[in-house]
């Protein structure tokens, strides 16, 4: 398919699990798979801007485990998703390209149910501005694993016992669980298989969701579910047909039903 015949929605493909994983990987596979149709873009979560802010600093040398500093730092973790999917990853979606999140809201609530924070119903709320994926790719693999991978990656300094077994333990069960809400687009997929097969379910489960954009978008019915908090419910799935609700950051008039790009609630 050329760019002009790109249809207005972009798809948005989140790519979670815990550290080595094989997110990298498998989000470089997806590109390399999409990057004919289409133009895809990958993107990190959190961005550099958090990674390199003082503030958020200054917050994560405080106790991990205090509930007020880990609250701080969550606020300012939905900041950095909000701006970021204000200027990088709405605008792309706009345009009709892919996105793919190395890490996206499922990995931020994992990481703050890790350090302690047992309110998720606020952190989900905190965060309901981000555009709700077309699809999640949870990339399951034991937490041994993950270990053995992290001290055998290229330019790795780390030894077996630098690395916090425990919450990476935590971090799996919180992924398998979803207490966030269950979701008809989270798909979990063993990653502690070969590459090549993982990334066969991978490319399935992305086509798959592109196709279902398309045939949305065709019927000019939203892309995806608009709020990232609820759940993708048989009732919110229902009502698909309505419009999407207004951008609240951007000064674009609200979208047409046909071009519905603005996921954003
Ligand atoms: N399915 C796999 N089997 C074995 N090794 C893998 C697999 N996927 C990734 N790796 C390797 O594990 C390490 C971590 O992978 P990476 O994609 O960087 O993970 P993440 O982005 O989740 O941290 C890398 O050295 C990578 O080559
Ligand atoms: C994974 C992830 C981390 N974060 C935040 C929490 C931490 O303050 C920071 C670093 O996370 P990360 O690099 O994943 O963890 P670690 O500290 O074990 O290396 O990024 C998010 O905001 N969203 C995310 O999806």
């Amino acid at each position: 398919m050329s760019t002009e015949e790109t249809p207005t929605r972009g798809l948005l493909v989140a790519v979670c699990g815990i550290d080595a994983s094989g997110k990298t990987t498998q989000a470089a596979r997806i590109a390399e798979h999409l990057r004919d149709s289409r133009p895809v873009h990958i993107t990190r979560q959190p961005t550099d801007l958090y990674r390199g802010d003082d503030l958020v600093r200054s917050v994560e040398s405080l106790d991990r485990r205090t509930p007020e500093a880990m609250r701080e730092l969550a606020l300012l973790a939905a900041f950095d998703l909000a701006r970021h999917a204000r200027t990088v990853i709405c605008p792309r979606l706009d345009r009709g390209e892919t996105v793919i999140a190395d890490q996206y809201v499922f990995s931020t609530y994992t990481f703050f149910q890790a350090c302690g924070l047992t309110e998720m119903d606020w952190l989900v709320q905190l965060n309901r501005f981000a555009p709700a994926p077309d699809v999640t790719l949870y990339l399951d693999v034991p937490a041994e694993t993950a270990a053995s991978r992290i001290v055998h990656r290229e330019g790795s300094l780390r030894q077996k016992q630098d690395i916090d077994l425990r919450r990476l333990i935590d971090s799996r069960q919180t992924y398998l669980e979803q207490p966030w809400g269950r979701r008809t687009t989270y798909h979990v997929v063993d990653g502690a298989r070969p590459i090549d097969e993982a990334a066969r379910d991978v490319l399935s489960l992305v086509d798959s969701a592109a196709q279902d954009l398309e045939d949305r978008t065709r019927k000019g019915a939203p892309a995806r579910s608009a709020d990232i908090a609820a759940p993708c419910s048989p009732a919110k799935e229902a009502s698909a047909t309505e419009p999407s609700p207004k951008d609240p950051f951007s000064s674009e008039p609200p979208p047409t039903p046909e071009q519905g790009t603005s996921v954003l609630v």
